[in-house]
């Protein structure tokens, strides 16, 4: 049966290079992605971006875009990750390590792919030419994909 967890994904741009967030634990722990979490009862989905921004990376921004929307399901299990993926270049603050999240800014030729979510090298492009996209990722474990979509779009 299909249980849908909204979780959200925040990627912090400025010219040439992208800000990603070394994960120190839990979910996706050892790699390389921007900074989110889950959607708490009683915030919108935006609100979360925000607050796990913050949270995460000390950075404010009242100018996130929603740029993507991405559904993971995993073999075996019936729970979805709903990922609402959000960009901007617009933020304030200094980029500041916390319990979660060690941050460093990338160079847009150098982004390390390797030590990233194996989807990531295929929807970045897409995100770095600020185009929107639905995308469907079907993993089995956290590295091997075995079906896909990925759809660019007019609207999310
Ligand atoms: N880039 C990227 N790829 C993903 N791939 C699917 C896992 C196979 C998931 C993902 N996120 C899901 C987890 N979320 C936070 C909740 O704790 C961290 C960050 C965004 N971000």
């Amino acid at each position: 049966s299909m249980m849908k967890k909204l979780l959200t994904l925040v990627l912090i741009t400025r010219p040439n290079q992208v800000l990603l967030g070394m994960k120190k634990r839990g979910f996706g722990q050892g790699r390389w992605n921007g900074f989110g979490g889950k959607v708490e009862k009683g915030e919108t989905i935006l609100e979360a971006a925000k607050r796990e921004l913050f949270e995460e990376s000390s950075l404010k921004s009242d100018d996130l875009k929603e740029i993507g929307l991405i559904d993971f399901e995993f073999v075996g299990d019936p729970q979805i990750l709903e990922v609402h993926v959000f960009t901007t270049s617009k933020f304030e603050g200094e980029p500041t390590e916390s319990s979660e999240m060690r941050p460093q800014w990338f160079n847009v030729k150098d982004i390390p792919f390797d030590t990233m979510w194996p989807d990531d090298h295929l929807w970045f492009p897409l995100f770095l030419s600020g185009t929107k996209f639905k995308g469907y990722f079907l993993f089995e474990g956290h590295d091997k994909i075995l079906k896909q979509t990925l759809d660019k779009v007019d609207s999310l």
